[in-house]
């Protein structure tokens, strides 16, 4: 198979799809791989790097986006769409359910659409989303301590305290990846720390975890309200997995929190869980301010630590991009139930019940599809 790697054009996207090890991997197996020139620079790899591991370096988008599967890190942007034809295998993360331009174009041009982010083993796991969530958990918080401070428009609020001063309040909404690695670094800083979740079980699993350190409360409207009020971080970290992200903390709720308090909608790539954020922002302008409180949504944290989010990245998706090299689609999604649950568009259809619930298509099972 030939496999095609453009670089990406998302503002501030720094991160590759492909490592050189990633490369490595594909061409010892007997596959072509594709680089367009510079795309790993962001992450510290170069050309030669490629090069040297057997990919072909390739000047322009066009020649990168011509290949049997093109790999990516981020959804394609509007001018990527007129690379989309017939049995392209489109593998990246697409956060679909927010997005009905790029959906219709991926349907239109019956791109075969293999979402990172709904890739899913039997035990409910997200192993591609995984490894991004670890990254966006642990930023969420530096982030939002960052923006606490009153030089960047914040209350001025040292997370830790310091002794004879109280910490700084941190409300998480959602205890899963994001979730739990916010809370760590959180409560690492010495805030006081409350994790709201949906799921009983995730919330004992999470007391054993903490053990008391950090407050777990059961998520509904009234617990939400009364954590926000008091928080002077607020990071938005629910997912129902390919579904647009319920929209939990209200406006009205926003209007209850301390001027220059700061909200992180990690969840954001989902179409976001506060109301007040009805847009993602960018890493050259990350926040606004509504109500007095700092507003952060951007949906490619990870981008800005390229380094580490490259490396975390390919390490869990070099693995299934092999499978389904070695074993073409219909054969990586007959063999991979995981892999089948990622593929979100085939051949003019939405194969993910999320996504087409959210934007108003018909459901397709994919397994029908391919049978029949
Ligand atoms: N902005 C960015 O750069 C990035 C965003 N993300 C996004 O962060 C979000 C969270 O991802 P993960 O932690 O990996 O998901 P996850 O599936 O591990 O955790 C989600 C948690 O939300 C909980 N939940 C669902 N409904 C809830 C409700 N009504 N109230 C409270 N909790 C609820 C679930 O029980 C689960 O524990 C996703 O939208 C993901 O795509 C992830 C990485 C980077
Ligand atoms: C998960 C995701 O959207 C990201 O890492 O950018």
């Amino acid at each position: 198979m030939i496999i095609s790697v453009p670089r990406e054009i998302k503002n501030n996207e720094n991160r590759v799809a492909i490592t050189p090890a990633g490369v490595s991997t594909l061409v010892q197996a007997g596959h072509q791989v594709k680089i367009e020139t510079r795309a790993g620079i962001g992450s510290g790899f170069a050309d030669e790097d490629y090069a040297a591991a057997g990919a072909k370096i390739v000047q322009t988008a066009e020649d990168a986006w011509e290949a049997d599967m093109v790999m990516k890190v981020k959804e394609p942007l509007p001018e990527e769409y007129r690379y989309f034809r017939q049995h392209l295998i489109l593998f990246t993360y697409l956060h679909l359910a927010p997005l009905p331009d790029l959906t219709k174009a991926l349907l239109d041009n019956a791109v075969t659409g293999i979402a990172y982010e709904t890739i899913q083993l039997d035990n409910g796991e997200l192993p591609l989303l995984q490894p991004m969530s670890e990254v966006a958990g642990r930023m969420a918080v530096q982030v939002g301590a960052h923006y606490l401070e009153k030089a960047s428009g914040g209350k001025g609020v040292l997370l830790g305290g310091v002794p004879g001063v109280l910490p700084g309040r941190v409300t998480i909404i959602g205890g899963g990846i994001v979730g739990i690695n916010a809370a760590k670094i959180a409560a690492g800083m010495g805030a006081q720390v409350t994790l709201l979740d949906i799921n009983p079980s995730r919330l004992r699993y999470l007391d054993e975890i903490f053990n008391g350190r950090i407050r777990l409360l059961m998520s509904h409207p009234y617990n939400i309200a009364q954590a926000v009020k008091d928080s002077d971080l607020v990071i938005g970290a629910v997912l129902i997995p390919g579904a647009r992200s319920p929209r939990l903390v209200t406006e009205e709720m926003v209007k209850q929190m301390e001027p220059g308090s700061v909200i992180v909608d990690v969840a954001i790539d989902q179409g976001g869980s506060i109301e007040t954020i009805d847009r993602a922002t960018t890493h050259d302008e990350p926040t606004y301010t509504k109500h007095g409180v700092i507003h952060y949504a951007v949906s490619n944290m990870p981008g800005a630590v390229a380094r580490t989010s490259t490396l975390a990245l390919a390490n869990a998706t070099t693995p299934y991009a092999l499978q389904i090299a070695n074993d073409g689609f219909k054969g990586a999604i007959a063999k991979n139930k995981a892999i089948a649950r990622g593929v979100n568009t085939l051949d003019g259809k939405i194969t993910f019940k999320g996504v087409a619930e959210a934007l108003g298509y018909p459901f397709s099972e994919v397994e029908k599809m391919i049978s029949a």
